[in-house]
């Protein structure tokens, strides 16, 4: 490795340190190895420079802040140092302008106030009861035997989001809409971005306007419905002094929701029915607490009663944390740990590389759930060692909504199949944009 080299020159007369840090090599910086092998190349960094370092990957300059100490600093923010849209924009910009994610500040606080309303507990409430039926719709079409979970869990998150979020069945449309999202999430996670003629720049452009078209065409009749789904709920959204979003307000959120809703979720998922193919004593726990429920579809109170579930959740969000890292950009001068950051530094925070550091979690490459049981709670080391779902102003606002469908899926797949794996299997992870199984996880299905 390079020897280490300053990032800025810190302002004269400071005792502050310049961020340590090297180029990579020649032109692509460490953009392969970061893409190869992003654990390894956090570890040798944080072995080598500490907390905070720079580096060149992506084609730019950015300062990687390690650990949870730099969590709890980046999220908590403090002094409003570090702007999302500025950090979110180059990587998915173009596709979610506007989403709440990519807003700050007061602007953010004001969108977030409304939010909320539509995910409070009565709101959830009404989603879970949707969800159910939907989900044993999915599972119905599942044949027996070898089959890729990530394209499965997919489909269905995405016939889930097309119910609970939208509120309809889209009928003769559903084809064209369901193509659309797709193209707008793969062109906003893409790595490569060019704008050709077939490509996936220009295939996720033309997503978002039939996304956008679609919206705005069913609006004035959300507006008017009091129906359980999230479209209709943003449309109600309104706090107690009345503000509420505008037409072009909901378009924005509902398009940004249903992304940040996907991916993510399948991810868990995915996660999960890896590590209970792996362990089938956890998968029988889970199974055999799904069962005492004695129903085949969840309610909002069943979820506090699955504990083991909650540990298994807990534990799969550690071991792959399906945003693995978190960008921003300073937008005033700030200091972390005596270093100096300069305003306009894009910098990003790991949450994949904090779940996996030995420094907080004993054994972190095990899969043991129990380490979030209330006799060992091992993530409370630091409030911001498990970070799956960030924290701050911009913490995720459907963790709870994450939980109930997780919960709800995984409640109907216990009941319907058992899974496993060959005992030598080990899910390799492709970590281009968000980490997903290289192969699709094929597992073998038993129709119980
Ligand atoms: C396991 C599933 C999920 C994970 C791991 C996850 C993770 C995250 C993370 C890390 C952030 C913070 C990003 C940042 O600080 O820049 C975030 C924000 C967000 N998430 Fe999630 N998410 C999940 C599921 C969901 C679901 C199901 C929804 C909606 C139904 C959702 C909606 C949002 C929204 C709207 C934001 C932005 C909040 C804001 O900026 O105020 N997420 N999520």
């Amino acid at each position: 490795m390079t020897s280490a080299m300053p990032f800025s020159p810190v302002p004269t007369g400071s005792n502050l340190k310049p961020v340590p840090g090297d180029p990579g090599l020649p032109l692509v910086g460490n953009t392969l190895r970061i893409m190869r092998d992003p654990l390894r190349i956090a570890r040798e960094r944080y072995d080598l420079y500490g907390p905070i370092s720079w580096t060149n990957a992506f084609g730019m300059r950015m300062v990687s802040l390690i650990g949870p100490d730099a969590n709890e600093f980046v999220l908590l923010n403090r002094g409003d140092l570090f702007s999302n849209n500025q950090g979110w924009d180059f990587f998915i910009g173009r596709f979610f302008h506007r989403g709440i994610m990519l807003l700050d500040f007061e602007e953010h606080r004001w969108h977030r106030r409304i939010m909320q309303q539509a995910f409070k507990p009565e709101v959830l409430r009404e989603y879970i009861a949707r969800m159910g039926p939907a989900i044993r719709s999915g599972l119905k079409a599942w044949e027996p035997g070898k089959r890729e979970m990530l394209p499965s869990i997919k489909q269905l998150t995405l016939d889930l989001a097309t119910d609970v979020f939208m509120g309809q069945q889209l009928g003769q449309e559903a084809d064209q809409i369901n193509r659309a999202f797709v193209d707008t999430v793969r062109a906003g996670t893409a790595l490569v971005r060019f704008n050709m003629p077939g490509g996936r720049w220009s295939r996720g452009l033309r997503g978002r306007r039939v996304l956008e078209e679609f919206f705005r065409r069913e609006l004035p009749a959300k507006r008017r419905s009091d129906g359980p789904d999230l479209f209709s709920a943003l449309c109600r959204a309104e706090t107690e002094d009345g503000a509420r979003f505008s037409d072009e307000d909901v378009v924005n959120h509902m398009i940004f929701l249903m992304m940040a809703a996907h991916d993510t979720t399948t991810i868990t998922l995915t996660a999960m029915i890896y590590w209970l193919a792996r362990h089938p004593e956890w998968q029988q726990r889970l199974r055999d607490e799904s069962e005492s429920l004695g129903k085949a579809q969840l309610d909002y109170d069943d979820l506090a009663k699955m504990e083991a579930t909650s540990l298994v959740m807990k534990e799969a969000l550690r071991l792959c944390a399906p945003v693995p890292s978190i960008p921003r950009r300073s937008v005033r001068d700030a200091e972390f740990q005596g270093h100096h950051i300069p305003a306009g530094t894009l910098i990003s925070i790991t949450p994949f590389f904090t779940h996996y550091m030995h420094e907080y979690w004993p054994e972190p490459e095990r899969f043991d759930p129990e380490r979030f049981a209330e006799h060992r709670r091992e993530d409370k080391i630091h409030p911001y060692a498990w970070v799956p779902f960030g924290g701050g102003a911009h913490k995720c606002i459907g963790l709870h909504f994450a939980e109930l469908q997780i919960k709800a899926v995984i409640h109907q797949l216990l009941q319907h199949f058992s899974w496993t794996v060959p005992e030598d299997y080990r899910m390799k992870l492709d970590m281009t944009s968000l980490p997903v199984p290289t192969d699709g996880l094929p597992v073998t299905l038993t129709r119980r």
